[in-house]
């Protein structure tokens, strides 16, 4: 009879009691599929006293994640704490020092300090496992590992933020402004504690910045990442866009080109008709490309309780079963540094503006667009009753300097009304 796999489990929120639920509901599965028994020996959380809905009778209680990491009695420490730093960091960090096995859904700490602790783990022989930390319950993480192994990565791609999805979708069907949803969804709870982790694109950008480590063999590096959230994404805008064919997602994109290693997330148009286009509400999907296979979308839930446990578990059952491997894919010493793109690759832009109506305005953005080699695909002008007109234009490939370019010499025209809005239209 194999030993059970004893687990310390740090945080106790949403996914921590998730874990719980499942490992109690489970486990004759869980033993049954993996092998062995798992067995929680000892919890930690901030308040030994909360209601947490679940018993934690059975368990031993460690004030400090520290000291349940360095417990003898459990073979993993399971964080789910959450943060770059503190009491998360300081105790992964212990708890591979002791000699255990590792279980996080830390986005966060791994974009920040996954190669550190990367080597740390592998100089200590242990494991360093994080399938929630990417979208949720989507396994990409093992995608990329193992199902994909035999591919050269091309492209990495998709919606990691389920949060921005929703306000986004919610813009759309709701006819509503950026101020009213984001109000709308902070009061529904549906908001990291500070918000900008979501709107800003950070945390999105964090699970990018994992993928791009696994998919390109490069150190994670979250600040090579081009990064902007969505809160300057206005109704208007994904009016506009979808008067063309496309919706506006966060989208997040990792692509080795010769000019280097591009990372962006950023808000794009994609074609409405696309899977990423059809993505609505709090799901998240990602597009992984490579030479072999060519492209598979992954979809579903990317965060809540049980779609987020449901990958730690799965994270469980490995090392319980004795599988592992190099953290991030290949042995950390051997990951390279990235070099982050010069420029991000040509693709289609949208722009939209106002312009004074009045003869010869239009010529002289035309001009403008021409003159910094901008091409135009398709151009429309809405009717109006101000006396700006609201124009719209796609253009053909270009790159990012020339739109900046053009849109620089746009202001000297004295055509515009207010500030002009380019959004990249990427290939999906
Ligand atoms: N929620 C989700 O859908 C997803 C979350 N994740 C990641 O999972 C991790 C956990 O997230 P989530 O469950 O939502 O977070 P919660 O905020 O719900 O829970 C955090 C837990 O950590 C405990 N904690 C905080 N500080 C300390 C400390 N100093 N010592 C001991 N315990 C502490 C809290 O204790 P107390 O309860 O007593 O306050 C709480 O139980 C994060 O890294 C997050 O990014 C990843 C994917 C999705
Ligand atoms: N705030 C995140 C939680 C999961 O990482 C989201 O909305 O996707």
């Amino acid at each position: 009879m194999s030993q059970p796999l004893r687990l310390g489990i740090a945080g106790l929120g949403t996914v921590g009691i998730g874990v719980l639920r499942i490992l109690r509901q489970h486990a004759a599965l869980l033993e049954a599929r993996t092998g062995r028994r798992l067995e929680i020996t000892a919890v930690s959380a901030r308040d030994k006293s909360k209601d947490r809905g679940i018993s934690l009778a059975s368990y031993a209680w460690e004030a400090d994640p520290v000291a349940l990491a360095q417990r003898d009695d459990i073979d993993v420490f399971v964080e789910l704490i959450g943060g770059e730093e503190g009491p998360a960091k300081d105790a992964v960090e212990a708890a591979l020092s002791k000699g255990k096995d590792v279980v996080t859904a830390n986005k966060a700490l791994l974009a920040i300090h996954g190669q550190a602790l990367a080597e740390k783990a592998e100089a200590d022989g242990r494991a360093l496992r994080y399938e929630a930390a990417v979208a949720g319950g989507i396994p990409v993480i093992k995608a990329l590992t193992e199902g994909l192994a035999g591919n050269a990565v091309t492209r990495v791609m998709g919606v990691m933020n389920g949060s921005c999805n929703y306000i986004l979708t919610r813009m759309e069907t709701a006819g509503l402004s950026y101020d009213e949803v984001f109000a709308e969804a902070d009061a529904l709870g549906y908001l990291e504690a500070d918000p900008q982790l979501d709107v800003g694109g950070i945390d999105a950008a964090h699970k990018l910045a994992i993928l791009s480590s696994l998919a390109f063999g490069t150190k994670v590096d979250f600040a090579g990442i081009t990064l902007e959230g969505i809160d300057r994404v206005s109704i208007d805008d994904i009016r506009a866009a979808a008067d063309m064919g496309y919706k506006i997602k966060l989208l997040g994109v990792a692509q080795q080109t010769a000019r280097g290693l591009e990372q962006r997330m950023q808000p794009c148009l994609v074609p409405a008709t696309s899977p990423l286009g059809q993505l609505d509400g709090g799901t998240n999907m990602v597009v992984l490309e490579g030479d072999a296979v060519g492209q598979i979308v992954l979809r579903g839930p990317g965060a809540g309780e049980g779609p987020t446990a449901s990958a730690v578990l799965s994270d469980i059952c490995d090392l319980a079963r004795g599988f592992s491997g190099p953290v991030f894919g290949l042995p950390a010493t051997t990951l390279e540094t990235s070099q982050p793109a010069t420029a991000a690759l040509p693709a289609s832009y949208y722009l939209r503006m106002s312009l004074h109506d009045k003869p010869g305005a239009l010529a002289k953005i035309a001009t403008v667009l021409g003159e910094a080699g901008v091409s135009i695909d398709r151009m429309r002008q809405y009717g109006h009753d101000e006396t700006a007109a609201p124009v719209l234009i796609v253009t053909h490939k270009t790159t990012p300097a020339a739109i900046a370019d053009a849109l620089a010499a746009m202001q000297d025209t004295a055509v515009l009304s207010g500030d002009p809005v380019a959004l990249r239209i990427e290939d999906v």
